[in-house]
């Protein structure tokens, strides 16, 4: 015999309740089936909505009543033949005329009793169960309908009411023995008290009336049918990974129920797991699918599952208090007078902690309380408050709780240590823990705001094997920035096969227009939507990162833009990484400098800026490994301008020296403004850059210029500083000349020794480890404690969009810790 319990989206109307017999002729061809019904969808709203309209004088109730009567109407008609349905539109209209009669005595006293509510909903279970058991009846299926206030009996706490479980036991199995039927067809949620007053079991109450007639008649099962299917390891429309739990223990689904999980009204498990009878939640609209078996039959091999943690769940709306004071210490009752105050006041306790010290004593209650919780606590302990022994209550608001619940948990260390290292690393703060003995809950208290990123975060470090979510705020698609998300394309089907990566870029923005879109930008058409998207801000684009607060978000600066680098701070206060081709906050004031990589360390964030010297090439990380490992750098000599060794190398007074700069400009080794490569303030940035990954505390000003250009070319704009060129060709030739007077060539060194700096132009002969360097490439030497007689030499090209937007990459994941 199995009991099956439809709720209300599976009996919301005729073509859903043809499902439901479906379903139900199925079980009833092998086995007995006791169904239990909730009301139509929406009708106990209405029903309890009429009473309230009418006890506030709102002739609305009327509307509602004609709404109820509607939907009941139109089910009956689409249900059964013509021929048959008079009885049932008898039956209803009758109904609908007590209910009105109801209303309006409500309506006439302006007040509505618990009583009076409850005797209101009731209707919609009373309703719904003789229309389904006709249905039923149509279909074919010998079926009974029984009113469970004949055997479900409670007191008398209307709304609410607590089943007397000696008494219903009974009932139920005294009726079951007399009566014989296929299918037998039940109203839950309503049950008597003793004086056969309607009373009702709670929302919810329909499973529990389900888990009670199973639990009394030790069924084979219970089914609860709903609208989804099953237990999910966290809210799907918070968690889109989440996925259906296919076996989980009573403790825990009741565990996952009381923490937010609302596929099971909690005290539905109570009486089934005292009979060991397995509850398998299923989906009336996908029959087919295996749904969620709590416990039953779940021994040996079947308890040990894929996942230490069964499921993740929340409460909002959660304040914190917290009773404080030296007069607590090592006195026993303090916590005791907490709670009486707040249990006299009917306030139920979520969390609690306590530190060893005892000074405190912490405790989360729904927000909706506070005002009455304050005045309470503050009252019992007014005394001990005068003396100054204690605090007035303290209290936060805006808080939630999140809960990692599994039973298996239990005895394995670094659970806690892997939930609170997710959430540190994506910046969220947590005021309170809470975990039992019996380890089969951790709970964190957290702010509300950060609730949908700790729930994926926690999603993704215990369920998701299958990959990581990165979500990608990039501003500056220019040169570089399209080349990397080129790249990104390109290498997203890679990464989420073989990194277990699942990129997406949530946030694109030029200097122009900027673009966001919740599940990842098209990586093809992004060009067409950002030209069509909202005009660029940054502090609009800064906040929509903090906003959206994403998990693992990483911030990619690839502009040259002096605000955009400001920006960082913001971002690394709040855990986001950012990688940066942008050299102006590496090459800031020493102070900013090291207050960012102050906060990213802080803040469990990282800071990387690979490209900001030699492109792709591995030079910082080489310095950082070099200083990691007790190397000590003495010295550097470098060509790090992409753009000027390319000029040089091709600059053979053949063509003007302008035109051999045009040229490096749109082949995209320049600077946006091309000054700063030509004047040498890219090179001062990068020997700067080094100078402190090095470890010297070193500043701009600290750096000698020794610049070719004459000053007039860097004045005015970059139209000018072409034409200013053009007219100093002389200038241009007559240091080419120079050098190969002395058979060699120009390159644009920059030196660092003894703390000290400079950049300039340098004839280098044959021989020279500088001399053989074509193209747009960079060398640069090191000379360390270590490299002494031969440097460590990092070659290659220096400048390009495409292996620049490499190396953005490659920081990217290093971000990512991929
Ligand atoms: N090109 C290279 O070879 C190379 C190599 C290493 C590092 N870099 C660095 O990469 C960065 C970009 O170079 P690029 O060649 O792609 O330049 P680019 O001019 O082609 O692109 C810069 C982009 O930044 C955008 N931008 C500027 N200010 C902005 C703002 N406030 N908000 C939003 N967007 C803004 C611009 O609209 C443009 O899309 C520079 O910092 C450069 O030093 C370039
Ligand atoms: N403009 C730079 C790009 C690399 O930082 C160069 O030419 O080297």
């Amino acid at each position: 015999m199995h009991v099956l319990k439809f709720g209300g989206s599976s009996v919301a109307n005729a073509s859903n309740i043809k499902r439901v017999a479906a379903i139900v002729d199925t079980i009833a061809k092998n086995d007995m089936a006791i169904v239990v019904v909730s009301a139509l969808g929406g009708i106990t709203d209405l029903l309890l909505q009429s009473g309230k309209q009418a006890a506030a004088g709102s002739e609305v109730y009327k509307d509602y009543i004609a709404t109820i009567e509607q939907r009941h109407f139109e089910a009956v008609k689409e249900l059964i033949p013509v021929a048959s349905q008079s009885a049932l539109l008898s039956l209803v209209k009758k109904t609908i005329n007590e209910i009105e009669d109801v209303c309006s005595g409500i309506f006439l006293l302006s007040e509505v009793t618990p009583k009076n509510l409850d005797r209101l909903a009731a209707y919609g279970e009373w309703l719904s169960s003789q229309l389904i058991a006709a249905a039923f009846k149509q279909e074919g299926v010998q079926t009974q309908w029984k009113d469970a206030r004949e055997f479900i009996f409670t007191n008398s706490d209307f709304t609410n009411a607590e089943v007397n479980i000696a008494a219903t036991e009974k009932g139920i199995r005294k009726y079951f023995k007399e009566n014989k039927s296929n299918v037998f067809v039940v109203p839950g949620f309503i049950a008597a008290d003793s004086n056969g007053v309607t009373t009702t079991l709670g929302r919810g109450g329909s499973d529990y009336t389900a888990a009670l007639i199973a639990a009394a008649l030790d069924a084979n099962s219970l089914q609860v049918w709903k609208d989804v299917s099953g237990m999910m390891t966290a809210d799907p429309r918070v968690a889109p990974n989440a996925k259906v739990i296919e076996r989980i223990s009573y403790s825990e689904a009741m565990e996952l129920s009381h923490f937010g999980a609302k596929v099971l009204y909690p005290p539905t498990i109570q009486p089934v797991m005292a009979k060991n009878i397995p509850l398998h939640i299923k989906n009336t609209f996908a029959p087919e699918m295996p749904g969620t078996v709590v416990g039953g039959a779940m021994k040996t091999q079947e308890t040990i599952r894929e996942h230490i943690v069964s499921g993740i769940s929340s409460i909002s709306n959660i304040a914190l208090l917290s009773l404080e004071g030296s007069g607590m210490i090592g006195i026993p009752g303090f916590s005791k007078r907490l709670f009486e105050a707040l249990s006299k006041e009917r306030i139920s306790v979520v969390l609690i902690t306590q530190s060893s010290s005892e000074h405190s004593i912490c405790v989360a209650i729904d927000q909706k309380y506070l005002t009455v919780a304050k005045k309470a606590v503050d009252k019992a302990f007014a005394d001990e408050i005068t003396l100054g022994k204690v605090e007035p209550l303290k209290e936060e608001t805006q808080l939630s709780i999140v809960a990692l619940v599994g039973e298996q948990m239990k005895s394995l260390p670094g659970v806690s240590g892997r939930m609170f290292g997710a959430l540190g690393r994506n910046g969220i703060n947590i005021r309170a823990i809470a975990q039992g003995s019996s380890e089969k809950n951790i709970s964190a208290v957290i702010a509300t705001d950060d609730v949908r990123k700790a729930i994926n975060v926690l999603h993704e470090e215990f369920f998701e094997t299958v990959y990581k979510q990165l979500n990608l705020f990039i501003v500056g698609v220019g040169n570089v920035g399209a080349k990397l998300m080129e790249q990104l394309k390109q290498q997203h089907a890679f990464l989420k096969q073989h990194m277990k990566l699942n990129v997406s870029v949530i946030g694109i923005s030029n200097s122009k227009k900027m673009l966001f879109k919740e599940f990842g930008i098209s990586l093809s058409g992004w060009k067409e939507l950002l030209a069509a998207g909202e005009p660029a801000s940054l502090p609009d684009f800064v906040q929509e990162v903090l906003h959206r607060n994403l998990r693992n978000t990483i911030f990619v600066d690839i502009t040259a833009n002096t605000e955009v680098a400001k920006v960082y701070g913001k971002l690394l206060q709040r855990s986001i990484s950012v990688v940066a081709c942008n050299k102006i906050a590496a090459a800031s004031p020493f102070p900013e400098y090291k207050k960012l990589k102050e906060l990213a360390h802080i803040h469990n964030a990282r800071l990387l800026f690979e490209t900001n010297v030699g492109a792709a090439l591995p030079v910082i990380g080489t310095l950082n490994d070099l200083r990691r490992s007790g190397d000590e750098v003495r010295s550097i000599k470098a060509v790090l301008s992409g753009t000027l060794n390319f000029v040089f190398n091709n600059y053979d007074g053949t063509r003007k020296f302008a035109d051999v700069v045009k040229q490096a400009q749109e082949e995209g080794y320049t600077e946006p403004d091309p000054r700063m490569d030509l004047g040498g303030v890219d090179v001062m940035r990068k020997i700067l850059i080094l100078a402190r990954e090095a470890g010297f505390e070193m500043d701009m000003e600290d750096i000698v210029n020794n610049s070719f250009m004459p000053a007039s070319c860097m004045q005015g704009s970059v139209a000018e500083f072409y034409k200013c060129m053009e007219a100093e060709e002389a200038h241009f030739k007559k240091l080419l000349t120079a050098a190969e007077a002395e058979n060699s060539k120009l390159k644009f060194v920059a030196s660092f020794e003894n703390g000290k700096a400079s950049v300039g132009l340098q004839h280098i002969k044959p021989g020279d480890d500088l001399y053989h360097l074509y193209g747009k490439d960079n060398v640069v030497l090191f000379y360390t404690a270590r490299y002494t007689e031969q440097p460590l030499v990092i070659k290659g090209a220096g400048a390009g969009a495409d292996v620049t937007a490499s190396g953005v990459f490659a920081d990217i994941m290093r971000a990512a810790n991929a």
